[in-house]
């Protein structure tokens, strides 16, 4: 089914911002085999959205761009949407709280599996929403630990404000002076398989993410900082994914200021000085190479 997501149609709609890893240092592997990661994380404006509304049973649709490559159906696909609505409904009900059926629709408009954590941000605003629709005001901490249980980047989603994150993603410290970037972002519309990115890996003792002992003070000086920290999963990512390398050069050639892959690829961004730079690199990129994806988009500033 085909619908355009207005949010009149809705009681309420929700934002699921694109996670940007700025850098990603690899600095240790955990018993389990998870790897322990040093982020700067930022999020864009351009993402997914959500709507919601009471319903006589519990429903579910889908429309945008990326919208064929999920399926609605629950058993199936195990869509991150569902799993997020059914983890809060059981807590609800474990705290004698209701939480009625509900039609959520998905307007899927980042690419799947690629790097921006978009299956992440669609489980923390399902979480925001469905807390809103339901009025259940739980605890900050109790939210967090269900977004946990949902993925390690949900915690992180559910804030969908700059940070750092270390652990598995789990140990987050907000940003709250962190500046808004103009960014361009590009997919090749190839998947890369994150455990196999993690396993080509050369090194898993990599040096940790260290910004000197004050932070950058404005866009500049960020810009600046940025460019001198890394993203550890991009050599393996690009010698699985021939694409990656390409594109990350066909965004430099625009003149991007920084260029990086985000998570374990292949979404690849870049930095520019202001939208308009921006969006004029995504038309010439998309020019270029009409059968890939590319977006402008302003990445979210910190609660000062
Ligand atoms: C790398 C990041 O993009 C950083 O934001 C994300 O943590 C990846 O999150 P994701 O796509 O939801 O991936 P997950 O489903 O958690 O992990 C897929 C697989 O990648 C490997 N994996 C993932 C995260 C991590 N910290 N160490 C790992 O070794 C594990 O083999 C895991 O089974
Ligand atoms: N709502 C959803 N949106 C996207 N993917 C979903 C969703 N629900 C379930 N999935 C499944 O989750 C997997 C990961 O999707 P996602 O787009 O979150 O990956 P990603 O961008 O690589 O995330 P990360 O940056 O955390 O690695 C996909 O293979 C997809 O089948």
């Amino acid at each position: 089914m085909t619908m355009i997501l207005a949010a009149g149609d809705f009681d309420l709609t929700e934002e699921a911002p694109a996670k940007i890893n700025l850098a990603l240092h690899v600095t240790g592997q955990r018993a389990d085999g998870y790897h322990l990661l040093d982020m700067l994380v930022t999020f864009t404006q351009h993402g997914d959205r959500l709507g919601f509304r009471a319903s006589e049973r519990d429903e579910f649709s889908l429309s945008g761009r990326f919208s064929p490559l999920l399926t609605a159906d629950a058993d199936v696909g195990g869509n991150l949407v569902l799993k997020a609505r059914d983890l809060l409904r059981r807590a609800a009900h474990d705290a004698g709280l209701e939480a009625p059926s509900v039609h959520i629709h998905l307007e899927k408009n980042l690419p799947v599996a690629s790097g921006i954590g978009g299956g992440s941000a669609d489980a923390a605003a399902t979480l925001r929403g469905l807390a809103k629709l339901w009025n259940l005001a739980l605890p900050l901490d109790t939210m967090t630990a269900l977004a946990l249980k949902l993925g390690a980047d949900v915690p992180m989603c559910l804030a969908s404000r700059p940070l750092i994150a270390r652990g598995i993603g789990e140990a987050i410290e907000l940003l709250p002076d962190f500046p808004s970037f103009a960014m361009v972002l590009g997919n090749p519309l190839v998947g890369v398989s994150t455990p196999e990115v993690f396993r080509q890996l050369a090194r898993k003792d990599n040096p940790p993410l260290v910004l000197a002992s004050r932070m950058p003070s404005d866009h500049s000086q960020w810009i600046t900082t940025i460019g001198t920290l890394r993203n550890d999963l991009e050599p393996p990512a690009q010698s699985l994914c021939g694409e990656v390398a390409t594109l990350a050069q066909m965004i430099t050639d625009e003149g991007a200021l920084v260029t990086r892959m985000s998570g374990s690829g292949a979404t690849c961004f870049g930095l520019f000085d202001d939208l308009e730079q921006a969006t004029a690199a995504a038309a010439s990129l998309h020019r270029l190479r009409p059968d890939w994806y590319f977006q402008a988009t302003e990445t979210i500033k910190g609660d000062a």
